[in-house]
Parts: C-alpha cells; sequence; structure tokens
C-alpha cells in the first residue's frame, strides 16, 4: 500500500482488493473531488477520472482539490495532479472529456472493477446506468442538494437499475404557451423564470420570453397582421437588455407593452381567450389602487400589491440583479461542502463492501437535514432494492409502448424528442420490424432523406413495431407505436409506458379505441422540454432518484424515539 495512507485501520482482504482495484470516477465536482481524496488516501492504486468541464471560480468553496490558479483548467487533469500531492505512488489517469464520447464504450467499462458516478444531471447518470449494466460492472451513483443526499449501490441482477422506477419530470410546458397565451398562474411564473434567466442567468435561446409567430395556433386560417409594434423581434434578450443597459423603464415596456401589443396582432390567439392588456412604464407607476394595497389581516407578509408597486418593485429588482450580475449563483440551494463529504465517505465507504462482494450491505442510503420530527440524519432501506421486472432498460426484454401522432411526428422529432431527449439513446439504429425498412441509421447520412418525412410515410402506423438498437450503449429496444392525437393545445406530443399492465389499465378506460387519456402522471413521464433537469441539483434529490421504498418513507419519517444518527461502525463494520 502507498505511503502516506491509513491502512491500520482496513482488514487484510480489503487491503488486497483496495490495491487490486481500478476504479472510474465520473464527475469531478463536488463530490467527485471528496470521493478521489478519499479514494486516493484509502490506498487506492489504480484510478481513472473523467470530467468534460473546466474549473470556474464558483467552484472553489468547495471542490478542494482546486486553487484560484486553476481556474480555466480541465478538472478531471488538476484533480489527478491534486491527489498525487497525497500519494504519489498512485497510477491515475485523467479524461478531459464527456462520457457520453462513443470512445468510452462497454469495453472501456469492462476494464474497471467499480465506477463511482459523481454527476449532476439525469442524462450522464442514466447513460452510465446503461454501460455499467452491458459491461456488468457494480455502479455507486451518489448526489446532494443542499443538505440532502443519497449513495446508491447499482449491480445487475441484484439492485434496481437507476431507470427502474420512471422519475418524476418537472412539469414543462411547449414554449409557445408560455411565451403567447399563459393561462395558469404556473406559466406566469415559468415565464418569469425564463425571463430571469434571460436577462441575469444562463441565456437559453429555447427559453425566450418575447412572443412566439411559430405558434400553431397562428397556422389554423390566415395569418395576423403586424401593427406599428411589431417591431418586436426574437432577437436575444440578453443582447436587447445590455444594449439599453438594463433600463428598467424600457424593459418593462417591452415586456408589458410592446411585447403585449405583438400578441394582441395575432388574432387567432384570441378568437376563444380573453385577450390581455397592454400596460404602459407611464400609466402603471402613476396609477394609485387604494383598496389593494392595503395590508390583509395586518400581516407583513401578506399583501396585496398595486400595480404601482408591482412595476416599482420591478425596476428595483432590475436595478439590484444588474449590479450582480457576475455574483448570482446558478442554483437556488447552495451546494453545502459537508453534505458533499459525507456523502462521498458513504460513497467509499460502499465502495469496500462492493470489492468483498459484500453487495447485501450496501443498501440505500440518504442524508437529510436534522428536523423536529426527526433526529435521524442518515437512513438506509431495509434492503436493496429489486429490479423492477419492467424497466425498458435492465429488464431481459427491454419494450414501451410509445403514443405519438404518426401522421404529424416527423423521423427527426422521433428521433430527438424521443428515443434520445426522452429514452435517452445516444446513437440509436432503427428499424421497421417485419417489414426490414430502416427508418433511422446511426451512420451519419445514410437515413438522412428520411428526417423530414412523418413517420406514416414510411409505413410506421398505429400497432407498428420498432426495433431501436444503440450500439454504444449495447441496448436494444422494442418500441410498439400507439397512434395517439392530442385533444387540447397543452396535451403533450407524445408519451411513453413501460409496464403493460398500466397500459391494459389505460386501453380499457379508452373510448371507441381512439386517443388514450392522458392523466397528469403521464404527462410527468414524457415531455418534449424535458431537459430542465441538466445540471440542477435542486430537485435531484425528491425528483431524480427513484422513489422512496416504503422502508425509505419509515426511515425519513421516524418518530422522534428512533435511533439517533446511524453508528458509522455499522457502516464500516
Ligand atoms: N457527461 C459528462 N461527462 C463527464 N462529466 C460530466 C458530465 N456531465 C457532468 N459532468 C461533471 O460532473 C460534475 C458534477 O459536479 P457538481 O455537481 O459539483 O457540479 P459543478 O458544475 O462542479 O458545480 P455547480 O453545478 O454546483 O456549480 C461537474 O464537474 C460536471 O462537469
Ligand atoms: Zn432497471
Amino acid at each position: 500500500m502507498g505511503k502516506n495512507t491509513v491502512p491500520c485501520v482496513l482488514n487484510n482482504d480489503l487491503k488486497t482488493q483496495i490495491m487490486k482495484a481500478k476504479i472510474l470516477v465520473v464527475g469531478a465536482g463536488g463530490i467527485g473531488c471528496e470521493i478521489l481524496k478519499n479514494l486516493s488516501l484509502s490506498g487506492f492504486q489504480d484510478i481513472e477520472i473523467i470530467d468534460l468541464d473546466t474549473i470556474d471560480v464558483s467552484n472553489l468553496n468547495r471542490q478542494f482539490l482546486f486553487r484560484k490558479e486553476h481556474v480555466g483548467k480541465s478538472k478531471a487533469v488538476v484533480a489527478r495532479e491534486s491527489i498525487l500531492t497525497f500519494n504519489s505512488t498512485i497510477n491515475v489517469k485523467a479524461y478531459h472529456d464527456s462520457i457520453f464520447n462513443p470512445e468510452y464504450g462497454v469495453n472501456f467499462f469492462k476494464q474497471f472493477s467499480l465506477i463511482l458516478n459523481a454527476l449532476d444531471n439525469r442524462a450522464a447518470r442514466n447513460h452510465v446506468n446503461r454501460m455499467c449494466l452491458a459491461a456488468d460492472i457494480p455502479l455507486i451513483e451518489s448526489g446532494t442538494a443542499g443538505y440532502s443526499g443519497q449513495v446508491e449501490l447499482i449491480k445487475k441482477g441484484v439492485t434496481q437499475c437507476y431507470e427502474c422506477q420512471p422519475k418524476s419530470q418537472q412539469r414543462s410546458f411547449p414554449g409557445c404557451t408560455i411565451r403567447n397565451t399563459p393561462s395558469e398562474p404556473v406559466h406566469c411564473i415559468v415565464w418569469a423564470k425564463h425571463l430571469f434567466n434571460q436577462l441575469f442567468g444562463e441565456e437559453d435561446p429555447d427559453q425566450e420570453v418575447s412572443p412566439d409567430t411559430e405558434d400553431p395556433e397562428l397556422k389554423k386560417d390566415g395569418t395576423f397582421t403586424e401593427t406599428e409594434s411589431g417591431n418586436v423581434k426574437r432577437t436575444s434578450t440578453r443582447q436587447w437588455a445590455q444594449e439599453i443597459k438594463y433600463d428598467p423603464e424600457k424593459l418593462f415596456n417591452k415586456f408589458f407593452q410592446d411585447d403585449i401589443k405583438y400578441l394582441l396582432s395575432m388574432e387567432n390567439l384570441w378568437k376563444t381567450r380573453k385577450p390581455p392588456v397592454p400596460i404602459s412604464w407611464e400609466k402603471s407607476i402613476k396609477q394609485v389602487d387604494g383598496s389593494s394595497d392595503k395590508e390583509i389581516a395586518n400581516s407583513v407578509d401578506m399583501q396585496i400589491w398595486s400595480l404601482s408597486k408591482c412595476s416599482q418593485v420591478f425596476a428595483d429588482t432590475v436595478s439590484i440583479l444588474k449590479e450582480e450580475l457576475g455574483t448570482i449563483a446558478g442554483n437556488i440551494i447552495p451546494a453545502i461542502a459537508t453534505a458533499n463529504a459525507l456523502i462521498a465517505g458513504l460513497v467509499v465507504l460502499y465502495a469496500f463492501r462492493v470489492l468483498q462482494d459484500e453487495f447485501q450491505k450496501c443498501p440505500a442510503i440518504y442524508l437529510r437535514q436534522k428536523s423536529v420530527y426527526s433526529r435521524v440524519i442518515l437512513a438506509t432501506d431495509n434492503d436493496l432494492q429489486k429490479a423492477n421486472p419492467n424497466c425498458y432498460v435492465c429488464s431481459s426484454k427491454p419494450l414501451v409502448n410509445v403514443f405519438v401522432n404518426v401522421n404529424n411526428m416527423t423521423v427527426n422529432e422521433f428521433e430527438n424528442e424521443i428515443l434520445k431527449n426522452t429514452l435517452n439513446m445516444v446513437a440509436p439504429d432503427v428499424i421497421l420490424d417485419g417489414k426490414g425498412v430502416v427508418v433511422i441509421s446511426s451512420e451519419a447520412g445514410e437515413t438522412e432523406v428520411n428526417n423530414n418525412k412523418k413517420l406514416s410515410e414510411l409505413g410506421i402506423i398505429d400497432g407498428s413495431i420498432l426495433k431501436a438498437d444503440d450500439f454504444l450503449q449495447s441496448y436494444e429496444l422494442t418500441i410498439n407505436i400507439n397512434h395517439y392525437e392530442a385533444k387540447e393545445k397543452d396535451d403533450p406530443l407524445f408519451k411513453f409506458i413501460a409496464n403493460p399492465a398500466e397500459l391494459k389499465a389505460k386501453q380499457d378506460g379508452v373510448e371507441n379505441g381512439t386517443a388514450v387519456k392522458m392523466d397528469d402522471d403521464s404527462k410527468k413521464e414524457s415531455s418534449n422540454e424535458n431537459e430542465d433537469d441538466d445540471d440542477n441539483d435542486l430537485v435531484f434529490v425528491d425528483n431524480d432518484f427513484p422513489q422512496a421504498s416504503s422502508s425509505k418513507r419509515r426511515k425519513l419519517n421516524p418518530s422522534v424515539e428512533d435511533d439517533d444518527l446511524i453508528l458509522l461502525e455499522e457502516l464500516v463494520d
């Protein structure tokens, strides 16, 4: 065992396993840095690190392998250099790259004894999950959000996989509803969130807030004519705001007057809806609304603001945020260094167990904030979670039922929205079963002619079966196509169901064998805008991991008599 390590607390068998093990750490961020420090100080001799990112100044408060002088450099490369200073005898390899790169195929994964995920997005987690299943290498998955966190072992044939339980998606809405016809309070909140990002956060062209001239409703009959205020172009909101130096009055007039006037010129939108009323800065700020500024029940927290007060708050907020543009954190819940350290400690303790084939001693473990209801901050499931026999990833014959309008959806949309964004394939090949038609090929250019064809033009109709194959992930999926027509504008473009029992229940409820009714849960599963969760630790623990098992729920809501913190000896025994 290398010098500078503390091997004396480990038994001989474990020491031998540690010396022999080759470990891949995916992600060298908050948790990744802690894991790498623990691995190197525990005597691991063969470590590989992959991370696509470079070091940002905002990482320095918790990613302790990085210093100020490293800002702008590769995380993987600097993490390697830093752990070599703890123990120079380690064989460490760094890849400044994405784990999605086809170079990291099944054979790459097969060389490792164990993979440790320290990622921050679901797409990459799903991908590593599939690669580990294909390579039959155990994976320890982990994550934190603020004071909460989780560690889970994923081992083919022993535990459930990362995708066994449907994850609740952040509910998303068609962009044109948000931009043109928000009708529920939540639409306005999403609009405001998008506006914030366009002005002060991470700019994203998909989150433009100006009117959407691509709204399908506009095309129903005729066109709309541009009014004098029709000078509102879908240029970058950020660029425009910078040009006008974040002048609050100009911003206000654009969002609440000019854009609204422009929307009113889209006459089709208002045939069945109440049209919005434009508000100008001048009028709004002068408006005195005596009745609505009153305090409710003398509470300082509950007041109805008048229009003038709202406008003033808008202007004040813009001015404050404009000054602090450079320091606004991306996440509302800050990453907590101690939570990362605790979780990374548990990851390496579980790694010890996995190396000794003690899988049964690795039930999922949860870190949560101590509260008045519970003194437990670390809780485990009683047992390993069993695989879902209907999992469309790890079952022996993965299958999904996809509900889609075969006359409207193009092959290109099918590939991007459904196969890649939703079913998380990377480079799928798809054939129409029984007909030998190659619908999608992963070879560049081979099926380009199909891209803009509707599915039905290629003979894909209700009842068709597609065979999708992702060579990189060694993953084959049977897709049963069900024709479905959205009834409401806000209905999802498509949905999918993996569990045949759920499918049967839905079909029983179908009238005249036509479209399947969409319920709220199924809307959550299917989404054409569901990439929101990328790099978002905020929703991770609640939404990204499989639903808590009943044992977890019991553990997470223990009565006050329950034991305090799980003792660490229990975990290291
Ligand atoms: N596909 C991927 N391939 C390799 N590394 C990835 C991939 N996706 C994400 N990562 C890395 O996983 C790490 C996750 O770490 P962490 O959650 O601390 O994020 P961060 O970007 O360092 O910090 P924050 O998001 O809180 O500012 C990041 O360093 C990120 O670059
Ligand atoms: Zn599974």
